[in-house]
């Protein structure tokens, strides 16, 4: 008798069903070590190379906003990621996000068609206040990214934790996540108010959004 389903080319991946099942129970996911200690140097690498080529921008908020008004909001500076002129760093990085977005289509039928990411330095001293990361009258971004690139040995008096504020049972909890090397959180962009605290030491970082269009 002829097989009533067609086989289909799937292979499961247990690290990819680990994060589509705390993102449905949790609204969020961390896995530690997504990047190896190898490829996370190797980002960093391109990151300091690119913001010692001035090509890092103070972060905006929305647009035309006051200066002063940002800088009490957040002081990270950022430099956009173009995948077309992507360096060999930066191709292995958007191999791995594409293998994961072609997952999540594939299994949670997400219909991630579109995604965006930015390196972010925050200097000592800088922060970013308690926001979400969806602007109004724009659901586009679906899911957070964010992918730690700071030095082996980050200790809690280096500061700049990221807290989510999460919501238990009606109560808000917080939950904090240290920037730790190859460490990444991903996150229900409408749904986790979150917060960068102030940092004491450097902090690198890749931040992205996946997003349906
Ligand atoms: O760097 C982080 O931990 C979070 C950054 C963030 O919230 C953002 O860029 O929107
Ligand atoms: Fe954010």
């Amino acid at each position: 008798m002829d097989q009533l389903f067609e086989a289909i080319d799937f292979v499961e991946n247990p690290l990819y069903e680990s994060i589509i099942s705390d993102i449905s129970t949790y609204k969020y996911s961390i896995v530690e070590h997504f990047f190896t200690d190898d490829e996370v140097a190797i980002l960093r690498q391109s990151l300091l190379m690119k913001h010692e080529e001035d090509q890092f921008k103070k972060a905006a908020i929305g647009n035309r906003v006051n200066e002063n008004i940002i800088k009490s909001i957040r002081g990270d500076m950022i430099l956009w990621m173009d995948e077309t002129k992507a360096d060999s760093s930066e191709r292995l990085f958007f191999n791995k996000i594409n293998n994961l977005i072609a997952y999540l289509n594939k299994t949670c039928f997400m219909g991630i068609l579109q995604k965006e990411f930015h390196y972010a330095l925050y200097p000592e001293g800088t922060f970013y206040k308690r926001h979400i990361d969806t602007f109004q009258n724009d659901d586009r971004r679906k899911l957070s990214f964010v992918c730690y690139l700071n030095e082996d040995g980050w200790l809690p008096e280096n500061g700049g934790e990221l807290v989510l504020y999460l919501n238990d049972n009606g109560q808000e909890t917080e939950k904090v996540i240290y920037p730790l090397p190859g460490r990444v959180v991903i996150f229900e962009s409408q749904i986790i108010e979150h917060e960068v605290k102030p940092v004491k030491t450097e902090r690198m970082s890749i931040t992205g959004w996946l997003k349906t269009r």
